[in-house]
């Protein structure tokens, strides 16, 4: 049975500089959990304490009913963001080498390579040292390196900065699919518009809290749904409507509601003054929402 990944109050400090502060959040088995914040909101510092590359001032992190210990560590495939691919070493050498460390048998590790560097549309260069690949091009090496033992869990920090387009999808495909198959997968990405295509649940974290935590539809739907009007109807004419929080008045009206509201008693006070050429109901997306969470933090 595939385990679930748990953080647990995570403190870290750098001197003077709290970089995560309390920060807890949960990972279930076959979810996909993206993780945003600004730069050095302190997603990299939480992945780096999943790995055990650096080690937390307080909190836990815990793997199904265990503490994360290096056995789990060993089932983790991880992508830092500081890419870590020996330059020197030709990508198939590289990638064989990787699953023997973790336990592979030579011809196992050689299967696994082989399927990887296909899918990942870089089987033409495993002879090649990674040095003189492209950037994009080590990075589907080091997402290769991340699955070419079949990680339990996945950790991919900023899996998505640099790629193309089809590396982008090809990317998005493995990811569905891993967790498809039961494993809780942790990913950092600025591209928000693809955490909301991905994610069953988002974190948004900043100055080292969590500000929000959910799934991308509940938070869109918890603050800032509004009907979009079109309408000849004067400045002012849904001030005051039950449910309307405030308007904001131009060629198309935006009037912020709130759960209470009636869409249909809206629309009659705007039809109250003449046609009305539009009428959609609106959330706010990812990249707002997460401007609104960020900006408040
Ligand atoms: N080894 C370190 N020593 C001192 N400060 C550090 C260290 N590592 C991270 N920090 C600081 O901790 C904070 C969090 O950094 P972190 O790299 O976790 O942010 P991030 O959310 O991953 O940002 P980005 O989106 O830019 O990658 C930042 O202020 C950063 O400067």
């Amino acid at each position: 049975m595939r385990a679930g990944l748990t953080v647990t109050g995570l403190t870290k400090r750098f001197g003077d500089l709290t970089a995560l502060d309390d920060l807890s959040f949960d990972v279930a088995p076959g979810e996909v959990f993206g993780f945003v914040g600004s730069n050095g909101a302190g997603k990299s510092t939480t992945m780096r304490i999943i790995l055990g590359v650096l080690a937390a001032d307080t909190g836990s992190v815990g793997f199904g009913e265990r503490d994360i210990d290096s056995d789990v560590r060993r089932r983790i495939g991880y992508m830092p963001e500081e890419r870590g691919l020996y330059p020197k070493m030709k990508v198939g050498e590289q990638l064989v080498y990787l699953a023997r460390l973790h336990g592979l048998s030579p011809s196992d590790a050689s299967t696994r390579m082989r399927y990887w560097t296909e899918r990942l549309g870089v089987d033409a260069r495993v002879g090649d040292n990674v040095a003189d690949l492209s950037l994009g091009n080590q990075q589907r090496v080091q997402l290769a390196a991340a699955l070419v033992f079949d990680p339990d869990l996945l950790v991919l920090d900023e899996p998505f900065s640099g790629l193309d387009p089809v590396a982008v999808d090809v990317m998005s495909d493995v990811i569905v699919e891993k967790a498809a198959d039961g494993v809780p997968v942790l990913f950092s990405s600025h591209q928000l518009e693809l955490v909301q295509r991905l994610c069953h649940r988002v974190g948004i974290i900043a100055k080292g809290r969590m500000q929000a935590l959910g799934a991308v539809d509940d938070l869109r739907a918890r603050d800032g749904v509004r009907l979009r009007v079109a309408s000849t109807a004067p400045a002012g004419w849904a001030d005051g409507l039950p449910g309307v929080v405030r308007a904001e008045y131009g060629e198309t009206t935006t009037v912020y509601v709130d759960d209470t509201v009636d869409d249909q008693q809206v629309l009659r006070a705007a039809l109250a003054h003449g046609p009305v050429h539009t009428f959609a109901s609106e959330k706010p997306d990812l990249t707002e929402l997460f401007r609104e969470v960020v900006t408040a933090a």
